[in-house]
């Protein structure tokens, strides 16, 4: 059986490093490329934290897919770079698989258009961790028969992006079945701006930042005299691994646009 050929974008990454890890265990995957901004020329076992790996490093997108013709790449690196990544590898008949968040409905409906185009399969998963598809599912489920919910992500300290990939895509879900609703009493007020999150479709979405989180989310209902909480917590960064392999396994049969693992997981 043939290899699939896989570059991974952001490869000295916390998720990165993780991913090209996956990619050199996995028997029928090969490495042949990672791109990174810096450290053009060298192999990835020269980087800091490798010690395998004959696979080169590019910063050049463009002579990373001429020269090495990948089947897949796996983007996690940053919103602007990452939508610039998945464009450009479609545009080459690379199927993306990206974890990177923080796309706009914008790029998605893009890169959905472009799959179209191209015949391509593109996964794009704002969490690969199947936990979290689960935590996402009942959410939606639960949302038939509560219209007040309260999503609160936690996350390290380093992240960009807020309100996370996770709980915008929750929010979307939700808000497929949940009856609109504005939440709170009418008059609410915030006497600190940002008192009561961000707004999406009337429920409310809280973003916690600190040292010692990894990646987790608690989304609460509420209704006469009672409350639900459904919550997901990634401890480490292995915990998005199988996610990723199906995810590349999956857009290898795929020609169209997928936005979230809950698509995939049976
Ligand atoms: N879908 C999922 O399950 C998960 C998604 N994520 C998402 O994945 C993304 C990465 O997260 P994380 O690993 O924690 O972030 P990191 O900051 O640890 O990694 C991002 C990496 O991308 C590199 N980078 C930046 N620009 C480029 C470029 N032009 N080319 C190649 N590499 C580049 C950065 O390099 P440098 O630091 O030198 O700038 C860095 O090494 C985020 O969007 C995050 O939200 C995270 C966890 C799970
Ligand atoms: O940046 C992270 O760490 C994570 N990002 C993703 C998100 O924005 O939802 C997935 C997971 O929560 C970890």
């Amino acid at each position: 059986m043939e290899k699939v050929k896989i570059v991974v974008a952001g490869p000295r990454g916390r998720m990165g490093k993780e991913a090209v890890n996956l990619v050199l265990e996995t028997e029928n995957y090969e490495l042949v490329g990672v791109l990174d901004y810096k450290h053009e020329g060298m192999k990835l076992v020269e980087l800091e934290g490798f010690t395998k790996g004959d696979a080169l490093v590019y910063t050049d997108i463009h002579q990373c897919f001429k020269e090495q013709q990948p089947d897949v790449l796996i983007d996690l690196t940053t919103p602007e770079v990452g939508m610039e990544h998945t464009v450009t590898a479609l545009e080459y008949g690379v199927r993306p698989v990206v974890g990177t968040t923080g796309f706009s409905s914008g790029d998605l409906r893009k890169l959905d258009a472009l799959c179209e185009q191209t015949g391509r399969g593109c996964i794009i998963a704002p969490n690969f961790a199947v936990g979290a598809v689960l935590m996402m599912k009942f959410s939606q489920m639960a949302a038939k028969y509560f219209n007040d919910v309260e999503i609160i992500e936690l996350h390290h300290d380093q992240k960009l992006d807020a309100p996370s990939g996770t709980a915008v895509k929750t929010a979307e879900m939700i808000s497929t079945v949940r009856e609109a609703k504005q939440q709170g009493h009418k008059n609410e007020k915030e006497t600190i701006p940002g008192a009561r999150g961000a707004n999406f479709d009337g429920m409310h979405i809280h973003s916690v930042r600190l040292p010692g989180l990894i990646a987790h989310q608690q989304v609460m209902f509420g209704s006469d005299g009672q409350t639900l909480s459904i919550r997901h917590d990634s401890y480490n960064r292995a915990s998005f691994m199988s996610g990723v392999k199906l995810a590349v396994d999956t857009v290898m049969e795929n020609d169209h646009f997928v936005y979230g693992l809950e698509n995939i997981i049976g």
